[in-house]
Order: structure tokens, then sequence, then C-alpha cells
């Protein structure tokens, strides 16, 4: 496995005030995995993700891409952060939220190229949602929403993908399309992470699983992190059913 290319987390810890959201969360998130980060209501996975990529203060630690702090790079990175963080009442056609995938490399107030335009209409194309271009993202479907969203992140060209809770609320056929484009990023070598608060049949798809509650519980590959006493720890003694069995 190509490890020099993988993110290594080290140490993480953040505060929020008087709440401990991580504590030495430590694990290695690596390319060609499709990478799941699970665990129960307010186990920091949010968190996790926004203290990666800088948008969160942390307390302790590094993550490293390639030997160097990710925050210095995060032009390499895509983040797609919760719904309900996005405001849907921006007056912004599907279109432009597409292109606005493609500032980063157009730089602000210059013309999209006729390149970035046709990346951002593939992406769109990618995500079945071509037809609805010139649309107001407010008047789409929650599941709709999330392939506009996820059209911009491909739109981005980048080699870390960061999904928070991108299957929360679609439809099922929205959500086959979205794992669709997540095996197909990992397959490409990118580095995958999404997210996922559902244990059903969805955990299925990734290839590797990070389990948190505050503290790091497991990580590695989806057989060896879901297993009865891991999940029990996560979820202190609930009994959750993941696949079809009760932990
Ligand atoms: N901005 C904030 N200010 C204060 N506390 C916060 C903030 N964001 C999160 N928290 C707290 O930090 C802890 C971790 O929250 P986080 O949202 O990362 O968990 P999560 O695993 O993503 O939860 P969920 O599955 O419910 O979305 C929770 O106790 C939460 O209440």
């Amino acid at each position: 496995m190509n490890s020099s290319a993988a993110i290594t987390v080290s140490h993480l810890g953040v505060n929020y005030r008087n709440v401990q959201a991580l504590e030495d969360v430590n694990f290695i998130a690596h390319p060609g995995k499709l990478t799941g980060i699970i665990g129960p209501n307010g186990a920091g996975k949010s968190t996790l993700v926004k203290a990666m990529l800088g948008l969160t203060p942390v307390n302790s630690g590094i993550v490293l891409y390639k030997g160097k702090p990710l925050i210095e790079q995060l032009s390499q990175v895509a983040y797609v952060p919760q719904r309900s963080q996005i405001d849907w009442t921006y007056p912004a056609t599907v279109s432009d939220v597409v292109l606005m995938g493609r500032v980063r490399k157009a730089g602000w107030f210059r013309r999209f190229s006729n390149v970035s335009r046709q990346v951002a209409a593939a992406a769109l194309e990618r995500v079945g949602m071509s037809e609805y271009k010139n649309r107001s993202i407010g008047q789409l479907s929650g599941g709709q929403q999330q392939r506009v969203f996820i059209a911009r992140a491909l739109a981005e060209e980048a080699e870390i993908f960061c999904f928070d809770e991108p299957l929360a609320g679609i439809d099922k056929k929205t959500e086959a399309v979205i794992f669709d484009i997540f095996h197909e990023l990992a397959d490409a070598g990118k580095i995958v992470l999404v997210v996922n608060h559902d244990l059903g049949e969805a955990i299925t798809h990734f290839d590797d699983l990070i389990l948190l509650n505050t503290e790091l519980i497991a990580s590695g590959s989806r057989a060896s992190v879901l297993q009865p006493e891991n999940m029990s720890r996560a979820y202190r003694g609930q009994v959750v059913f993941f696949n079809g069995e009760a932990a």
C-alpha cells in the first residue's frame, strides 16, 4: 500500500469550551480506499473532519499529508459540509454552485476558462443533474442538492475528498449514484473520507472505517473495525444493529 500519499492523523484533540469533542485520535487514511467515519451522535465525527481541515481549532496533534501539514495543502482537498451548514436560500443556480468548485483553479474575479466550464458540465452530468443546471439550488429536493454539491466537489479535481453525512435523508437511488461516485474516486487512487451516521446496509460499501466516540475506538479494514467489542465500546452498551446483526 502506498502510505506515503496517505493522511496521517496524530494525537488530534479538540475542545469546545467545556466539551471535549476529540481526544488523542490517531489513524491513517489511505489513498485508494473508501473510508467511513462512524460513531454515535456527538461522537466527534464532523469535528474530526473540520479539525483535519483547519476549520476548527485543535488543542493538540497534527495532520500530515505527504509528510507536510494538510492545512498547508488545502488546494488538494474537496470538502462537502453537512447539508444543514449550507445556506440553501443563497440565490445561486445549480451551474453556479458547480462552477464554484473551479474558483481555486480559475481565481476569484477571473472568468472561468472553457476547460473549467467543461469540467463543471461533466461533473453535473456525472451526478445526473445536467437538466437542472439553470434551477435555483433552493428549489431542489434534498437528494438533488446533495448531488449538486458532490458535482461541485468533483469539479475541484482534488486528491482528497471529505463528505460530511452525504447520505443523510436521501433516497436509495441517489445513495446508489453517490456510492458509485465514491467508489470511482477511490479506484482512481483518491483519499475518500465519508462521515456516515447509518450502520445499515450502506456500511458494506466502505473499505476502511474509523470508529469514534470522542476517542478513537478502532480504525482499519471494515471487518476489523466492525467487531462486537469495538461496537459496544463505541456505543457504550446500547444495542446497535449493523448489517442486520446485533453488536
Ligand atoms: N461549535 C461547537 N461548539 C460547542 N460544542 C460543539 C460545537 N460543535 C460540536 N460540539 C460538540 O462537540 C461534540 C462532537 O460534535 P460533532 O458534531 O463533531 O459530533 P458528530 O459525531 O458529528 O455528531 P452527529 O452524528 O450528531 O452529527 C458534541 O458534544 C457537540 O455537542
